[in-house]
């Protein structure tokens, strides 16, 4: 790979120009830790009774962002980076009190910009959770209305609907609320994280469909890997009893499996095998599943019981398939730049809700294919890529959505002269991507 630099408005940014793979690809690779386990463990670590280790913890902006905002509402974290490793003394259920207005600032983290809108709550005191521009467009009015409703006084400071928000804390009541489901899941995972500690009872009732439900099942489930039940009522009623307590704890966070996607849909497009350690089908994240899009596109997929390991033969095609991504639409990037190296076309429905994530996703990935001059069809919650023939040298615009140079630079992995912009990006989850890139490309490499 090579790097130079490009001077735009914003500054002197890098780009990175991948280089086609001469050979078919035969690596083991290991991720970093899930952004998801990483961003759920360290608040129920905090809200939890005693101390708790953290391990394989991921170090990326998201997690740092959430870190740095649970030592600035006074709680003790003991970060040591080189062995991933996060010791967090839990509070009960208390936060630190403070005078005036504590400002919390997440970047574009999601899971800290709505986990924390609710955390803050029990405390008492009055907090701010703010951005980056981009994380002032993305919608929270949901979680602040059911926040009002079980007794917070919460609002959007600027009246629009998104941060910053400022919550006049004094403690949760609890009660009954109800909340859409249909913008993101992480409203509901935020009320339940933080549900055992109010004053009563809390009962959520998500109205219409809920989407990204396989992240409701991780917050359910490491709430009861740290003590805590909720009862579900069908699909759509989450009941939490009052006076439940996290038990502190040593904690393991698996790999991330999104992040794992690049590296199992890296054979698919450039041939050969890659082996991603230490995750299976059965993990916390529904994104571990990924690699079941590409044994239906008829790659050879090795479940292990600790590792996922994907195959395409020389010679060997793939086909399109026709798919609802809603349960993990973040992995909507890889599979549509694996999309164009099939026979024929690949739908992928159902993914409205992502054109509101770190950019306006559908509508980025069809600008980006198209620039490598790809056919692709943009529909309001979809899209429908088809084969190509021949794909064209570009220079890829990631809109600092780190999916977008994560995804895009597999292209390169086949194709001359695929430049990506401001790979930098990748810190959002991924820091240390491009070297993990280059190692599985080079597997003798040390
Ligand atoms: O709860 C989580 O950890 C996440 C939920 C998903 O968001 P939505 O529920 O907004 O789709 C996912 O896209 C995000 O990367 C992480
Ligand atoms: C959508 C994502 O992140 P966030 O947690 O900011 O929503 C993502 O990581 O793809």
């Amino acid at each position: 790979m090579s790097e130079s630099k490009e001077t735009s408005e914003k500054g002197a940014r890098t780009m990175l120009e991948i280089q086609p793979v001469q050979q078919p690809l035969n690596a083991v690779v290991e991720v970093p830790g899930s952004k998801s386990i990483s961003n759920r463990a360290l608040p129920i670590a905090a809200l939890a009774t005693g101390t708790s280790t953290l391990r394989n913890m991921l170090f990326s902006d998201d997690s740092r962002y959430f870190m740095s905002c649970l030592q600035k509402l006074g709680f003790q974290l003991e970060i040591d980076e080189d062995t991933k490793t996060v010791v967090v003394e839990g509070l009960g259920g208390t936060l630190p009190s403070h005078d005036g207005i504590l400002d919390l600032f997440v970047g574009n983290a999601g899971t800290a910009a709505r986990f924390l809108t609710a955390f803050v709550s029990i405390g008492v005191g009055t907090y701010r959770i703010d951005g980056i521009p981009r994380m002032r467009e993305r919608p929270i009015q949901d979680l602040i209305d059911a926040l009002q409703t079980l007794g917070v006084s919460i609002r959007s400071e600027l009246g629009t609907g998104c941060p910053p928000v400022l919550v006049e804390a004094n403690g949760l009541p609890g009660g009954e609320v109800s909340i859409p489901g249909n913008k993101s899941s992480q409203y509901l995972s935020a009320l339940l994280l933080t549900a055992p500690y109010a004053n009563r009872d809390v009962e959520i009732k998500v109205s219409g469909e809920l989407l990204s439900a396989p992240y409701i099942d991780m917050t359910i489930r490491m709430m009861s890997q740290f003590g805590v039940q909720v009862e579900t009522h069908g699909d759509n009623v989450f009941h939490i009893a009052a006076g439940q307590r996290y038990k502190a704890r040593d904690y393991i966070v698996e790999p991330d499996a999104s992040s794992a996607s690049y590296f199992a849909a890296a054979p698919a497009i450039a041939g050969g095998r890659v082996r991603v350690t230490n995750l299976s089908r059965d993990s916390l994240q529904g994104d571990a599943l990924f690699a079941g899009l590409l044994e239906q596109m008829g790659c050879q997929v090795r479940w292990g019981t600790d590792y996922i390991e994907v195959e395409k033969r020389d010679g060997q095609t793939l086909r399109g398939i026709d798919v609802d991504l809603n349960e993990m639409s973040d992995t909507t990037m890889t599979l549509a730049v694996v999309a164009p190296f099939a026979s024929t076309p690949t739908t992928i429905r159902n993914i409205g809700h992502i054109r509101i994530k770190e950019t306006d996703r559908i509508h980025a990935v069809v600008t980006e294919l198209r620039k490598l001059g790809v056919q692709v069809e943009e529909w309001e919650d979809g899209m429908r890529i088809y084969p190509a023939s021949q794909i064209r040298p570009a220079e890829i615009d990631t809109y600092d959505d780190h999916r977008m140079a994560m995804a895009f630079a597999l292209v390169g992995l086949r194709v001359n002269g695929v430049k990506i912009k401001d790979p930098g990006c990748v810190s959002k989850t991924f820091p240390t991507y491009f070297e993990v890139f280059t190692k599985m490309c080079n597997p003798t490499t040390t």
